[in-house]
């Protein structure tokens, strides 16, 4: 069944929202339909070749994080319990919204789902007391050519919601470490 497309700030990265039908035992929707995906999106062609799912706690939050071609992924993000905020950077060289980045709520009640194409940072915030959040690749994972830029950079100055979290996320090791955008080397950033 088709969905509904919204573009955003950052071109090319799409809200999708896919037709929900309810009844009493509760409710069915298609999360992935590659036909509806292409004509919803113009995109053709794209596989997606990898399923991830992690759970995570209230506050955590991982990324912002992304890989270097010619192992860039596509994503498409959303969550399948729980509520959390997502964000896309935009850290093409070229691109007219360099350094912008887009939030957006996904939540088991809103099934809202983001495309974020290749070449873009990815991260989110966990605000229920648990989410579950699933998301198809359009390359494999790679982790040497994985590439992370710290959540609270201040060149990017994303408004997280971190109002319930007045100890701040809870960061992997690595995200805590995450250099700041100035930081990256030139390799840091897709063409
Ligand atoms: C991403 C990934 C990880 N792993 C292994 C590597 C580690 O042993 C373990 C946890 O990895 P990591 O801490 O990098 O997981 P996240 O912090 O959720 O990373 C993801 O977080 C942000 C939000 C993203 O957009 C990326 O998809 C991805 O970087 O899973 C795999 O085996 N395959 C994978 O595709």
């Amino acid at each position: 069944m088709p969905c509904t497309v919204t573009p955003t700030a950052i071109p090319g990265v799409l809200l999708l929202e896919p037709r929900v039908f309810g009844d009493e035992r509760g409710f069915f929707l298609e999360s992935f339909n590659q036909r509806d995906f292409e004509a919803a999106t113009g995109l053709r062609g794209l596989a997606f070749v990898q399923d991830n799912h992690s759970r995570s706690r209230r506050g955590v939050l991982r990324g912002l994080h992304y890989q270097l071609p010619p192992r860039a992924q596509g994503k498409l993000v959303r969550v399948a319990r729980g509520v959390v905020w997502d964000v896309a950077v935009d850290i093409r060289r070229d691109s007219p919204t360099f350094g912008r980045w887009v939030g957006v709520e996904l939540s088991d009640a809103n099934h809202r789902m983001l495309w974020i194409p290749p070449g873009l940072a990815h991260g989110f915030v966990v605000l229920s007391d648990e989410a579950d959040f699933l998301y198809k690749t359009t390359d494999y994972y790679a982790p040497e050519l994985e590439r992370c830029i710290r959540w609270d950079d201040p060149q990017l100055a994303i408004e997280w919601p971190l109002q319930g979290l007045p100890q701040g996320p809870l960061l992997s090791a690595k995200d805590a470490a995450a250099p700041g955008l100035a930081d990256l080397p030139g390799e840091g950033l897709s063409p």
